[in-house]
């Protein structure tokens, strides 16, 4: 038998009192597709950051095809032959892919002879693994799944025979999604290691061959895809039962809490985002929002939420909402009973040099609870915080912790604890679950219900269809700006939600598969 492609024994690594890996072993077959799962700061990110030099460890050995290897630095990873595809892409934007492709791989002085070759070599290994990209288009206006295939192919053009990819489906379409898998299979044929960390399990059991289960820092399991199935992976990562379905009564829709007409909202370079949305939502109803990301649903999200501004009218419990001026702020959107998730945790849910409970606090400094005279009552919100945070188990469970310094999906908890501990009337929630694992989606899903049970009026913005289908009460779509319809989760499918979301409808269904890639192929473009 050969030697594993990767091999590691007895990896830890701290970072103060967090033991983030504790005495990790694992070894990953050659020309084989390996999946880690785990919750939310299992330690997965912090293993592959040393497998790729980002960190060193504390103790324990890296051996790559069976040998020793030493991996301070992440030219040390490209040298063994390791590739990284990171979550959040790290190209430049107004360079081409070509430029991208060979920098910091440049051969000599003569940049351009390398060019040259370069855009030889690039045309092979596009055509070898299906990667089609324009050589000479610029970053900024290409659509995340393209902007991937980039970061795939930089690894392989530094002739990475290993890719670690983190979270790689996040941010694509379904389609987008489906395309990967074919070319991670491509690249498995061809002899390739490929390391999948993803909380999507639907995913590791189509792709992986293998599947390693991280928990609490430990690696605690490995085990044969075909030799298991979701609900005991799901088990295996949390330790206890999941419910992979939610659970809920049919909902009892009351008054109407928001009502919007006619909303249009034009972006800085004047592009029309929103183009006339008209919708509501009842007290004790979820309306899910599904669309491909970049088709205004961010955009209603922000003017409801207070973040910019719009024209049309927009009522909450009867009263009209200031679309522009200063009371269109977020501020005013809170007194009138409205929360926000927003879908960008990092930029706009959190402060991340900001400690755990400060985060916590935010939106809270006028409520008499928290004060004292003049003083804000720190210690009283630092109790609600710890309360919080142990209702939300988020981890570790320390309110000192700088949001930066907690994993992603533990910031996401931070968040989503704050704005549903808010009690608000109307929640506005955008992306509830990304990055989230699997326990911690089904508490956030029961949180969201049982907000929606007590009365109140959520609107729900998800790229994942699973996730609008099984959360909400309606379905309205999102194409281009406008609302192409909406459907009851009982009367609809994927396939249909699908081909809106592409711009189709039932009068003009009987487009061509090559049609329906070609429109979502056209929003991705747009929204680069
Ligand atoms: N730079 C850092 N400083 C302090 N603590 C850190 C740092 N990086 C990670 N941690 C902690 O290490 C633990 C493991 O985090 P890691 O990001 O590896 O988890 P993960 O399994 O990738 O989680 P997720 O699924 O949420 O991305 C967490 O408790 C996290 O808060």
């Amino acid at each position: 038998m050969s030697d594993p492609a990767i091999e590691l024994r007895g990896i830890s690594k701290s970072f103060g009192a967090v033991k983030a890996n504790k005495d990790i072993a694992i070894r990953v077959m050659p020309g084989t597709i390996h999946g880690i799962i785990g919750e939310n700061g299992a330690g997965k990110s912090t293993l592959m950051s040393i497998l790729y030099g980002f960190y060193r460890a504390d103790r324990g050995e890296i051996f790559i095809r069976g040998e020793r290897t030493d991996i301070p630095d992440s030219q040390a990873a490209i040298r063994a032959g390791i590739g990284m595809v990171f979550q959040h892409f790290k190209l430049v934007q107004n360079f081409t892919v070509l430029e991208n492709i060979v920098l910091g791989a440049e051969e000599g002085a003569l940049l351009t002879t390398s060019l040259g070759k370069a855009r030889t070599l690039l045309k092979q290994l596009s055509e070898d693994y299906e990667l089609q990209v324009d050589p000479d288009a610029r970053i900024e206006d290409l659509g995340v799944g393209m902007q991937q295939r980039v970061e795939i192919l930089k690894a392989l053009y530094r002739q990475a025979d290993i890719l670690i990819l983190d979270e790689p489906t996040g941010v694509l379409t379904p389609s987008e999604a489906d395309h990967l898998f074919r070319i991670l299979e491509g690249l498995k044929r061809e002899g390739k290691t490929i390391i999948l960390i993803t909380h999507k399990l639907r995913e590791i059991m189509e792709i992986t061959d293998t599947v390693s289960v991280m928990r609490r820092g430990e690696m605690t399991a490995t085990v044969k895809t075909a030799e298991t199935g979701p609900e005991e992976l799901a088990e295996l990562m949390v330790g206890r039962k999941v419910l992979l379905r939610v659970e809920k009564k049919a909902a009892q829709p009351g008054a109407r809490v928001l009502e919007i007409e006619d909303l249009r909202v034009v972006d800085g370079s004047g592009v029309e985002r929103l183009r006339g949305i008209s919708l509501d939502v009842r007290a004790g109803e979820i309306l899910g929002i599904a669309g491909v990301a970049g088709n205004g649903q961010s955009e209603l999200l922000e003017v409801l939420g207070g973040m910019r501004s719009g024209t049309g009218r927009v009522r909450v419990n009867g009263d009209e909402l200031d679309l522009v001026g200063p009371r269109a702020d977020a501020r005013t959107r809170r007194a009138r009973g409205i929360a926000h998730v927003p879908e960008d945790r990092q930029h706009e849910g959190l402060i991340m040099d900001f400690h755990a409970w400060e985060n916590v606090a935010f939106g809270y400094h006028a409520d008499p609870a928290y004060n004292r005279g003049l003083l804000m009552d720190n210690d009283a919100l630092r109790r609600d915080t710890e309360r919080k945070i142990a209702k939300f188990d988020v981890r570790p469970a320390d309110c000192w912790q700088t949001a930066k310094n907690f994993s992603g999906g533990n910031q996401q908890k931070i968040v989503i604890a704050r704005e549903l501990e808010r009690d608000p009337d109307l929640l506005l929630v955008g992306q509830p679950t990304r990055g989230v694992d699997i326990g911690a989606i089904e508490f956030i899903h029961q949180q969201i219900v049982a907000l929606r049970d007590a009365g109140k009026a959520i609107l729900l913005v998800s790229v994942e269809l699973d996730e609008i289908l099984s959360l909400s009460d309606r379905i309205a779509v999102m194409f281009d700006g406008r609302i192409m319809g909406e459907r009851l989760p009982s009367q609809t499918d994927e396939r249909e939600l699908g081909l809106m979301m592409a711009g189709i409808t039932d009068t003009d269904r009987g487009h061509t598969h090559a049609e329906v890639e070609g429109n979502l192929a056209h929003v991705h473009g747009k929204v680069g």
